[in-house]
């Protein structure tokens, strides 16, 4: 059974607890009090290089990461320095997140939220919308072709960007296949764990240049956004260096303003 497996195994449980406590048609009701998410496609096809900034207290790979007491604080650094999207791991088993990190966060700042987790259900379509996501993220190799396309298509009718990520030149296929406008490369290989940054480069000439690539991460510094750049990416995605640095502010900063680069005005 690969990391991915274990992890989806555990999502499904953790699912149906909810589901049993908290009925899709109760949770429906609530979305009418929730604002409407914001068009974070949108905000990602301004131009320049963005940077998603990401609350991340653990991974399966490096485990405990960060212990962030306080995800409000965290996500208002964030803003101050600049990120576009704030991601929001909402995975509890292995990440160390919840939904009441997403809620918290959406209470604290105006940045479009993209809730971070492993979807296979349109009910969590409807949590990321009832606790503030204006995004969602849509991994391929947890789903059937299927289950990506319609997910795609209701995260859509709720308001909501899908951020469909890929691996490999299938996954690529298949994300297209499912129209997907906002496609995120990660470097790290979900079923092994390993971490190849030259995936990328390898798959963002197989992405069409109207979609905006995101690459996911691996992302240590500016070095590293500028090397995503120069093979096509039009966003990067970044936790583990921002959440174990000395001050997420300026590290996102510092990304900011290697991604906002003349050179890179074209971008998007
Ligand atoms: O911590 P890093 O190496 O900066 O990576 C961030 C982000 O890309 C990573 O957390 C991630 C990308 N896709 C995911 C899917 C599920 C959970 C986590 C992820």
């Amino acid at each position: 059974m690969s990391v991915l497996d274990e992890i989806l195994d555990g999502v499904r449980a953790d699912l149906a607890q909810r589901q049993e406590e908290l009925p899709l048609d109760s949770l429906k009701a609530k979305a009418e009090s929730v604002p409407a998410p914001q068009d974070a496609e949108a905000a990602l096809r301004r131009p320049g290089v963005h940077v998603i900034a990401e609350v991340k207290r653990a991974s399966p790979s490096k485990g405990p990461l960060a212990t962030i007491d306080d995800p409000a604080a965290l996500a208002r650094d964030y803003e101050a320095g600049g990120a576009t999207w704030i991601s929001v791991l909402t995975e509890g088993r292995r990440f160390k997140g919840s939904l009441d990190d997403l809620r918290a966060v959406h209470a604290a700042v105006d940045t479009p939220l993209l809730r971070k987790d492993f979807v296979v259900s349109s009910y969590q379509l409807w949590e990321a919308r009832v606790f503030g996501a204006s995004a969602v993220l849509l991994i391929v190799a947890a789903l059937s072709q299927e289950a990506l396309v319609s997910l795609v298509e209701r995260a859509r009718s709720l308001g909501l960007t899908p951020l469909v990520e890929v691996h490999d030149e299938e996954e690529v296929a298949r994300a297209l296949d499912a129209g997907a406008t906002v496609i995120g490369v990660n470097a790290r290989n979900l079923k092994t764990l390993e971490v190849d940054r030259d995936t990328f480069a390898r798959l963002a000439p197989l992405i069409p240049a109207d979609r905006v690539r995101i690459a996911e991460s691996g992302v240590r510094g500016p070095h590293d956004l500028l090397a995503y750049a120069g093979a096509g990416a039009g966003a990067v995605l970044v936790g583990e260096s921002l959440v174990r640095g000395r001050d997420p502010r300026e590290a996102v900063a510092d990304l900011v303003t290697a991604g906002a680069h003349p050179a890179l005005r074209d971008r998007n």
